[in-house]
């Protein structure tokens, strides 16, 4: 990264409108189309010599040679040596036995899925709890609310993933267990807080027969008591935070309709193609994931924000969190050894207009510059074109405003600007665009990983804290068994104030 400096250098000498003025065909450069999807660059503060000389980087890092690799079913994930195949659940594009064995399983899983959903729609059952945590909540959940439009309405779908107990009796008031099915998501089958809102809900029920499952785990689920032909599998080779695209998805196809479902896959397929084929220069996920990387390692920016100005994309920042702070949230590299750089920053974000009224303040004007990732739809889905010109309008303003600054005699009302930000235009928010969308980032993820020598596919990290968990959950009825004496103090005071009166 040290042959970045001079670049960062030059570019942070140089205030955002000017480094635009200077390139007079700015715009046509740094802006790629994809299908349903257009991103344009031109407001991030690179100009073309260091643009150059980040392919360079992606070229010595092996990035092509990465991609091909993913695609293929190679061992990518290397600290547990599997493939990560998400790419093979919706797309057909390699050619190796293990991404075509892959591809044929993933088929066969979704024609299951399917009459599945076609019994539940021939039944009684009205509610659908989708019972997961992390990868197996968040994708169905932000689909969910991204594609309300498309709901036909046959079901209620209700999301149990918290282990907060306020949470299941919450959901439980509003439900009728006669006619509510349960789907517990699970990889592994063994998380905590889905096998406590299972039991939650399986005595709240009184019956197993509406219980599906979607696991890699699937004896364990069996010994639950959950029948074979409502077990629906998962593989080792998907990731959680990538799983959206497997029978993870079951609640989003119920709800909005197997073809829904498979748009959405044919979306991401779009993506995938283009990611697969492009050359590294016209590489839209490459490219998305170059300027990550400048803006982390060559400007030195350690946050990022995710700003939809959709309201049904209000969710996609805490998505991309998990994608994004699960993946590339290392500090070791595959081979063991300490990143000599700096990694994924820490993502955040909130839907627009809401947004500018809270933290944009301190975007505008505080210490920290953050680059930001904003998205906008060119068409609305609602009759009130008024509403979607403000939107719009609003949009523009603020990454104008961002990028320009304005200044001022009292340093209290100038605006510095050379706030740097992607702007990503939908045509609409489809099933299509939408997977077409969060396949752009896991695919940027990836390259972002490769170029930083970490693994995106594990998650070691999150191990420790539930493993305390596990050994807390006993400690809190005998507080002196817990080894940690501040953990011991605390468990004192939480008894003391537990009492009622
Ligand atoms: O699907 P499960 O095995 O229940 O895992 C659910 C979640 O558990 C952990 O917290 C992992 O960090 C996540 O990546 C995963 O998505």
């Amino acid at each position: 990264m040290a042959r970045l400096a001079p670049h960062a250098a030059r570019n942070l000498g140089r205030r955002l409108p000017e480094l635009i003025a200077d390139e007079p065909d700015r715009f046509a450069a740094t802006t790629l189309r994809v299908g349903p999807l257009l991103a344009c660059f031109a407001r991030q503060r690179i100009d073309a010599p260091a643009a150059a000389a980040l392919r360079e980087v992606a070229r010595e890092r092996g990035v092509a040679e990465a991609i091909a690799a993913l695609f293929e079913g190679e061992p990518v994930n290397r600290s547990e040596n599997r493939p990560a195949l998400h790419t093979a659940l919706r797309s057909d594009l390699a050619s190796s036995a293990v991404a075509r064995a892959a591809h044929a399983q993933a088929r066969e899983a979704r024609a299951r899925m399917a009459q599945q959903i076609d019994a539940l729609r021939a039944s009684e059952v009205t509610d659908i709890v989708n019972v997961g945590i992390g990868g197996s909540d968040l994708g169905a959940r932000l689909t969910l609310e991204a594609l309300r439009e498309l709901d036909p309405g046959r079901f209620r779908v209700h999301f149990l993933s918290t282990v907060d107990g306020h949470a299941a009796s919450h959901l439980l008031r509003q439900l009728d267990p006669a006619r509510t099915a349960a789907v517990l998501v699970s990889k592994s089958f063994s998380t905590r807080e889905t096998l406590l809102n299972a039991q939650v809900l399986r005595e709240w029920m009184g019956a197993d027969d509406r219980f599906h499952a979607v696991t890699a785990n699937v004896d364990r689920a069996r010994s639950l008591g959950i029948a074979a032909e409502r077990i629906l599998p998962m593989w080792d080779w998907v990731g959680g935070r990538y799983s959206l695209w497997s029978a993870v998805g079951f609640s989003v196809a119920a709800a909005l309709g197997m073809e829904v479902f498979e748009r959405l896959l044919a979306g991401a397929a779009q993506m995938d193609e283009h990611v697969r084929r492009a050359p590294l220069e016209a590489n839209l996920a490459v490219r998305h994931a170059l300027v990550a990387v400048w803006n982390r390692n060559a400007l030195g920016y350690d946050t990022h924000a995710v700003l939809p100005y959709d309201a049904r994309l209000a969710r996609l920042p805490a998505y991309l969190q998990q994608l994004v702070m699960e993946s590339l949230g290392k500090s070791a590299t595959q081979a063991g050894a300490p990143v000599p750089c700096a990694t994924g920053p820490v993502i955040w974000g909130g839907a627009g207009t809401d947004v500018q009224h809270s933290f944009f303040q301190s975007l505008h004007q505080g210490t920290d510059t953050v680059p930001m990732d904003f998205i906008g739809i060119a068409r609305a889905d609602h009759g009130s074109p008024v509403q979607h010109r403000a939107l719009l309008a609003n949009l523009l303003a603020q990454a104008e405003a961002f990028a320009n600054g304005a200044p001022g005699a009292d340093p209290q009302r100038a605006y510095p600007g050379s706030r740097p930000s992607t702007m990503i235009l939908l045509d609409a928010l489809t099933p299509e665009s939408l997977g077409a969308l969060v396949a752009l980032y896991e695919h940027s993820v990836y390259v972002q990983a490769t170029i930083w020598g970490i693994n995106p596919f594990d998650q070691w990290g999150v191990e420790l804290g539930k493993r305390l968990a596990a050994d807390l959950d006993t400690a809190i009825d005998s507080p002196e068994s817990a080894a940690d004496p501040i953990t011991r103090a605390l468990i004192e005071a939480l008894r003391q104030r537990a009492r009622p009166g």
